[in-house]
C-alpha cells in the first residue's frame, strides 16, 4: 500500500460517502473541475511511475465522472510525451458535467469502444488505465464492456484502475458480472470499503490513495463508521506496563480446557493470551486433562475444575477478569450451561469455536444471555460458525452481516476470514487487511482467541482488544512467514508488540 497514513486517515467510505464528501467540498468553493484535474493526475503518476515517456498507454473510459478521471490522465500523459489511445464506452453526446469538461480539453481522439478493437491493439500497451465505472457502477456488467473486461484480464498488460476496478462495488467488495484484474488502484482522499472486503482487495492489486483537496473535516460531518485496522484505531486503548506495577495490575485470564484428547487448543490459546501482556493466565482443565495440561504448561498455570460447580468456585477468585471457553471444549448442552455462568459472572467473556457450536439450536438464548452481562463480551466466530448461530443474515455481504450479529447479539463480532470484520452492536467497524494465507491454519483461531482474552484481561475495551488482536494476529502471521503452525504465531508477537512500542504506527 502505498500512502501517507496521516494523510490518509484510517476512515472506509462508502460511495455514498464519497460523493458527500465530494458535495461538501464543492459547496465549500473547490470547482469540481477542480478536484477531477487532481484526481487525473494522480493517475497520470501512477503511469509515469510505471514506464517512461514514449510509451503507449491505452485509457478506457465509462460515461460517467469515472472516465472523466481517464480524460484528464490521458491529457496529462500526451502531454508529457506518452501515445495515449482512448477508447469510450458509451456515446460522446451522452457526456455530462465535469466529464464532458475533461473530454473537450482532450487533444486527442478518441474510438468507441469495440472490443476486438481493444484487444487487438493490447499487445503493444504499456500501462491499460481502467477508467470505465468507478463509485457509480449500479448494476451488473455485460454486454461489451464485459467482453472487453474479460479480453484485457486474459491478455498480459499492465491495469491501472482509477478509484476501483471497473465491475466492484465500493461499498461490498462484490463483483457486478465480472470485474478488472488490476496491478494498481489509484482511489482519492480515503480508501473505500470495497478496496479491502473480499473479493473486491483481490482485484485492486496494490493500493494507491491521492489527496484531492478534500478537507479532512468533512469527515465530521459524514461520520464514517467503517475503519482499517490499523494501530490507528486502538494504540491509545492499549495499556503499557507501568513500572510500578506488577502482574495483577495486568489481569488475570481464565482459559478453559477441553478434555485429555481436546486440550492442545485452550493451551496454544492460554499461552498467546499469556504473550500478548496479560499478567498471569490459569488454565481450567477437567480432572482427565489436568495431567497431560501439567505435562506442557510452565509460565502457565493450571487449576483441575470438576463439572459446572467447580467452575462456580473457581469463579470465586475475584482476581480472574477474563474468560476464554470454547477452543476443543466440545458441544454440548453442559457447554451452554458453562457459557452462561461466565456470561452471569461479570468478567470479559470470549466465546469462540464450541462455545459457539453449542449454541445452533437456541441462538436466542445465547444473545439473550449477552445482553444481561455486566462485562464485555466478543464472539469469534469462522464462517461456518457464523452462519450456524446468525442463519437469518445468509446472503448478506460480509460488513452488514457482522454488524447486524453484533446488534442483534449485543456483543462485539469478529467474522474471521481473509477479510476478518470486527463488528461493534454500536455500528463501529474495522476490517482487517494484514493476515497472510499461511495464517489459515490448524490451531490458528485459537491463538486469537487467546490474544483477546489476553488483551482483555489487561482491561481494553471489547472493540479494540478485538481488532487489535486480529492486527497483532495477522502481524505474527506474517512475521512467523511461510510455513507456520500455530505453535509458532505466539512467539512471534514478540518482535510485532516489540515494533508496536517502539513505533506506534506499527
Ligand atoms: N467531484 C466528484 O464527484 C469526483 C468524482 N471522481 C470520479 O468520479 C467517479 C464517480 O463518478 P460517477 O458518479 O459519474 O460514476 P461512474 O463514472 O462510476 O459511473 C456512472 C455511469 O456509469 C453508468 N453505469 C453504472 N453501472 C453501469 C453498468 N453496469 N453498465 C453500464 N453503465 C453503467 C451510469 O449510468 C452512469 O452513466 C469516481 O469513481 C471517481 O473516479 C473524481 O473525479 C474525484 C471527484
Ligand atoms: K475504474
Amino acid at each position: 500500500m502505498d500512502e501517507n497514513p496521516q494523510e490518509t486517515g484510517s476512515e472506509l467510505l462508502t460511495p455514498e460517502e464519497m460523493g458527500e464528501a465530494d458535495r461538501l467540498t464543492v459547496d465549500a468553493g473547490v470547482p469540481g473541475p477542480v478536484l477531477m484535474e487532481r484526481a487525473g493526475g494522480h493517475v497520470a503518476e501512477a503511469v509515469m511511475r510505471r514506464c517512461r515517456a514514449g510509451s503507449k498507454i491505452l485509457i478506457l473510459s465509462g460515461p460517467g465522472n469515472n472516465g472523466g478521471d481517464g480524460f484528464v490522465a490521458a491529457r496529462v500523459l500526451h502531454e508529457a510525451g506518452y501515445r495515449c489511445q482512448v477508447f469510450l464506452a458509451g456515446e460522446v453526446d451522452r457526456l455530462a458535467g465535469d466529464a464532458r469538461l475533461a473530454f473537450d480539453a482532450l487533444p486527442v481522439a478518441v474510438s468507441p469502444l469495440d472490443p476486438d478493437l481493444v484487444a487487438s491493439v493490447l499487445p503493444g500497451a504499456a500501462v491499460v488505465v481502467d477508467a470505465l465505472f468507478g463509485a457509480g457502477l449500479d448494476r451488473p456488467l455485460d454486454g461489451a464492456v464485459a467482453q472487453l473486461i474479460d479480453a484485457v484480464n486474459k491478455a498480459d498488460v499492465f491495469v491501472i484502475s482509477v478509484d476501483l476496478p471497473s465491475g466492484i462495488n465500493g461499498e461490498t467488495g462484490a463483483v457486478m458480472g465480472c470485474a478488472v484484474e488490476a496491478k494498481e488502484t489509484v482511489t482519492f482522499f480515503r480508501f473505500k470499503l470495497g478496496h479491502f472486503l473480499l473479493p473486491g482487495r483481490l482485484a485492486c492489486g496494490r493500493l494507491v490513495c491521492g489527496q484531492i483537496g478534500i478537507d479532512p473535516a468533512v469527515l465530521d460531518k459524514i461520520a464514517p463508521s467503517a475503519f482499517r485496522n490499523t494501530p490507528y484505531l486502538w494504540r491509545s486503548a492499549w495499556p503499557q506496563p507501568a513500572l510500578d506495577g506488577h502482574k495483577f495490575t495486568r489481569g488475570h485470564a481464565l482459559v478453559f480446557s477441553g478434555g485429555m484428547t481436546t486440550s492442545g487448543a485452550a493451551r496454544l490459546a492460554a499461552g498467546a493470551a499469556l504473550r500478548c501482556g496479560a499478567g498471569l493466565v490459569t488454565l481450567a482443565a477437567p480432572p482427565s486433562a489436568v495431567m497431560v495440561n501439567a505435562a506442557h504448561l510452565t509460565a502457565v498455570m493450571l487449576t483441575p475444575v470438576a463439572g459446572l460447580a467447580g467452575i462456580e468456585a473457581v469463579l470465586e477468585d475475584p482476581r480472574l477478569n477474563a474468560a476464554l471457553i470454547g477452543p476443543g471444549y466440545g458441544v454440548s448442552p453442559e457447554t451452554r450451561q458453562a457459557v452462561g455462568i461466565l456470561l452471569g459472572s461479570g468478567r470479559a467473556v470470549v466465546l469462540d469455536a464450541d462455545a459457539l457450536t453449542s449454541f445452533e439450536t437456541e441462538p436466542q438464548a445465547l444473545f439473550s444471555r449477552i445482553r444481561q452481562a455486566a462485562g464485555p463480551v466478543v464472539l469469534t466466530p469462522h464462517g461456518g460458525e457464523f452462519r450456524r448461530l446468525f442463519p437469518h443474515l445468509a446472503g448478506r455481504d460480509k460488513l452488514s452481516a457482522a454488524r447486524a450479529a453484533a446488534a442483534d447479539s449485543g456483543a462485539v463480532v469478529v467474522y474471521k476470514g481473509a477479510d476478518t470484520v470486527i463488528a461493534s452492536p454500536d455500528g463501529t467497524a474495522a476490517i482487517n487487511g494484514n493476515a497472510p494465507a499461511w495464517l489459515a491454519t490448524a490451531g490458528s483461531g485459537d491463538v486469537l482467541a487467546g490474544i483477546i482474552c489476553g488483551l482483555l484481561a489487561q482491561r481494553m475495551p471489547a472493540f479494540q482488544a478485538a481488532s487489535m488482536g486480529v492486527w497483532l494476529h495477522g502481524a505474527a502471521g506474517s512475521a512467523a512467514g511461510p510455513g507456520l503452525i500455530a505453535e509458532d504465531i505466539a512467539p512471534a508477537l514478540r518482535p510485532v508488540l516489540a515494533r508496536l512500542v517502539e513505533n506506534p504506527e506499527g
